[in-house]
């Protein structure tokens, strides 16, 4: 996870093939009068994933569409690395700005291979060069591009339209990535392998990513940091996933991660040395969890095993004992 960088020059604001994004006060007033987003600052560290989450009509779309500017800020500033981008030219912009959507949008009348290479065409790459991009991508998806590159998206599974919209957004190697609810469409089996499959696939390439979700679940298991948002596009809280389900800053926040979130807390929270109390004397024969396991996952080893403590190792060796009750007593608040 990557600490966000202070203000002025940074030389990590840009890392190959990922930039840092910073929203400034950003704001939309709709024409009707909608204020969608009153005021937002928000920085997301190049190679970061940052979840968008918050109540139907918070303003979640509408920021994640001014990063690309497929809706014009009325107000405030955006940055992509050190560059101003408020006033660039959208369309160049979005060449360097992957979008995937829920339905994923892909052209129904175009096969697999061609909307996957739709914007290294535009950027007018040499057929050579673009089939050979094509066919990379759709392998990091896990498609055969032998089998499905012909294909036209209505011969597809929703899983599998899925990732050739992750696999078009990824073609000319975007710096950012925007994904609006693009787990959203396809059953709860299936989306799970997706975002499985996502993480592997952004431990290699290490986009700037915004996602925009309903799903807390969804974002705590994607998200490096995730934004709630209420109403009016204001940011109650902007923590790692531990942090937030651990010590939600605010009313809203809590009520939002819901009264379940000291078992999500334990799904992202690691087995740490500061926990542990000494290895028994007696050398007691107990079950045994390494080192920076879940604590969902020591806990549940309790569980199969009916007893409250288990050992703990690092490299192979035993270094302390973890106990149930050290387990779920929630950290005090930092
Ligand atoms: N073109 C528009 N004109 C006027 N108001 C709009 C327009 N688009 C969105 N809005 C309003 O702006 C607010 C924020 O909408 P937005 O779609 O950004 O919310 P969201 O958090 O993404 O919602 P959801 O989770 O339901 O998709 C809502 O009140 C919405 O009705």
């Amino acid at each position: 996870m990557n600490a966000p960088a202070d203000a002025g020059h940074d030389p990590a604001a840009d890392r190959p093939g990922a930039a840092r994004i910073r929203l400034e006060g950003i704001r939309k007033r709709y024409p009707d009068g909608t204020e969608a987003v009153r005021e937002l600052s928000l920085e997301i560290a190049a190679g970061e994933l940052v979840v968008l989450i918050g109540p139907s009509g918070c303003g979640k779309s509408t920021v994640l569409r001014m990063i690309n500017r497929l809706i014009e800020p009325s107000g405030g500033r955006i940055l992509l690395g050190d560059t101003d981008v408020t006033h660039a030219d959208p369309v160049e912009l979005r060449r360097r700005i992957g979008y995937v959507i829920q339905n994923v949008g892909l052209f129904p009348h175009q096969t697999v291979a061609t909307n996957v290479g739709t914007v290294p065409r535009l950027l007018g790459w040499p057929k050579e060069r673009t089939r050979r991009r094509v066919d990379e991508l759709l392998d990091v998806v896990g498609l055969d591009p032998a089998q499905f590159g012909r294909r036209y998206p209505h011969e597809l599974s929703g899983g599998q339209r899925q990732r050739v919209g992750v696999a078009r957004a990824l073609a000319a190697d975007p710096v950012v990535l925007l994904m609006d609810e693009p787990f959203s469409a396809v059953d709860p089996i299936v989306r799970t392998r997706l975002q499985e499959e996502f993480l592997r696939l952004q431990a290699e390439v290490r986009k700037t990513i915004v996602l925009v979700t309903h799903d807390l679940d969804e974002a705590v298991r994607l998200g490096d940091r995730i934004a709630v948002l209420s109403e009016g596009g204001r940011l109650e809280q902007y923590d790692t996933p531990a942090a937030l389900l651990g010590a939600p800053a605010t009313p809203f926040v809590r009520e939002f991660v819901g009264a379940d979130r000291g078992i999500r807390r334990l799904a992202v929270t690691p087995v740490a040395r500061e926990t542990l109390d000494p290895l028994p004397a007696d050398g007691a024969d107990l079950p045994t969890v390494a080192l920076g396991s879940s604590a969902y996952d020591a806990l549940a080893v309790m569980l199969a095993a009916a007893v409250d403590r288990v050992l703990v190792s690092e490299d192979g060796r035993p270094v302390g004992t973890l106990t149930r009750h050290r387990l779920l007593t929630p950290e005090p608040p930092a």
